[in-house]
């Protein structure tokens, strides 16, 4: 009998819908193609959930991510809610809360194809591959707000706990990588990164085969664009991470390659998103790239479902389609989002070697 997984969609605003569908295309090949079965409920959140249901993402919708085996999300934001009081961004930090999902892997790979000398796109860099960690449920996103006329503020908190948890994460993934975390902070201002500081360099005794750097942030946003392969996995705090995540888009050539996996504690389910956010400039057009939203479902065959060979198949498919010059407007072609997710899933159904 064929294994079961209940999937939530969560397309959202934007260009999320059109990237979600793309998605949803390749996912369904590689569940086909491996014998999987993905049920799928599909849910509002951001402004689309303000629209109809009069909040950023209701109760009902954090329940059934909580039931799901997994949340496949698109984007949440529109300039209609632009200095309103109710936001479309606080039904994606609310779902992050809810599922408790601290760790945020923003893994950056240049896709060969695209990178250095390839005439398709030259000015990639060649070769980068590299994995943010990202704190996802601390921080200034998530303390105390005082928002007034004259005044305002954002409170930014870590506790030793989240810090120690979100390290081990960090930890783990360079053991299966090149071995080196360079963690990110801001140590000689923020009380806050002194504490991370302290806690990640205690938790790196319990990895002594894992080299332990630590780099200020301003630091290494420079370093990322001048000289990206000096990081393997890069620990950092939430907003930070937010930061250095989009800047590092242009590694792969665009903001449109960069996917996610939101994790929590082991067995709850974990969100799995593109690093852009709504594009409104571009939505509607069918000119998206779907890219980031495919490899955002192959990190959920890989992290949420327990199935990394129907990841690995949607990453070759991605890679091949791009070698084919299936690219999307952002990489310098003139394919459409359909087109793109069309190739991909034509490819994971029809590669050699099926399981
Ligand atoms: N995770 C999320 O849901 C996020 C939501 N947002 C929200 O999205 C809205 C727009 O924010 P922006 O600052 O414009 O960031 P954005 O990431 O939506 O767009 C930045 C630039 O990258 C381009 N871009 C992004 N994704 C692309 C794709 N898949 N294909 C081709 N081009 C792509 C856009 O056209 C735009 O020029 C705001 O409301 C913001 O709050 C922003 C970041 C993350
Ligand atoms: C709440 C989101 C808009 C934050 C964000 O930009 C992100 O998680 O990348
Ligand atoms: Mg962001």
């Amino acid at each position: 009998m064929s294994q079961r997984f209940r999937v939530l969609l969560l397309p959202g605003d934007g260009i999320g819908p059109e990237v979600v569908a793309a998605a949803r295309r390749v996912a369904d090949a590689a569940a086909a193609r491996f014998g999987l079965t993905l049920e799928y409920e599909e849910r509002r959140i951001g402004a689309a959930a303000i629209r109809e249901e009069g909040a950023p993402v209701s109760k009902e919708t954090l329940r059934r991510a909580g039931e799901a085996d997994a949340v496949l999300l698109g984007a949440v934001g529109d300039p209609e809610f632009d200095g309103g009081e109710v936001r479309p961004e606080a039904g994606l930090l609310a779902l992050r809360r809810e599922l408790g999902t601290f760790a945020n892997l923003r893994p950056v790979a240049a896709i060969p194809a695209l990178s250095g000398s390839s005439p398709l796109r030259p000015g990639v860099a060649e070769g980068v591959d590299l994995l943010i960690v990202r704190e996802l449920t601390g921080g200034a996103y998530f303390g105390e707000k005082e928002e007034g006329e004259e005044r305002a503020s954002d409170l930014s908190v870590y506790t030793r706990g989240e810090v120690e948890r979100v390290a081990r994460v960090a930890f783990e993934a360079a053991r299966g990588r090149r071995g080196r975390v360079a963690s990110v902070d801001k140590a000689n201002v923020l009380a806050t990164s002194r504490l991370w500081r302290r806690v990640v360099g205690e938790v790196a005794r319990d990895y002594p085969d894992v080299a332990l750097e630590h780099v200020l942030v301003d630091a290494a946003a420079m370093h990322l664009v001048t000289d990206p392969g000096r990081f393997d996995v890069i620990l950092t705090e939430n907003l930070f991470g937010d930061i250095l995540s989009d800047e590092a888009a242009v590694l792969p050539g665009s903001m449109g390659m960069l996917p996610s996996a939101s994790l929590g504690e082991p067995g709850s389910p974990g969100i799995f998103e593109p690093v852009h956010g709504s594009a409104p400039d571009i939505a509607g057009k069918g000119v998206a790239n779907p890219y980031a939203a495919i490899l955002s479902a192959a990190m959920m065959f890989r992290h949420g479902l327990g199935r990394p060979e129907a990841a690995e198949a949607i990453e070759r498919g991605v890679e091949a389609a791009v070698a084919a010059g299936c690219l999307t407007p952002d990489l310098g072609g003139s394919s459409g989002t359909e087109e793109a997710a069309e190739a991909v899933a034509r490819r994971v159904a029809a590669e050699e070697g099926a399981a």
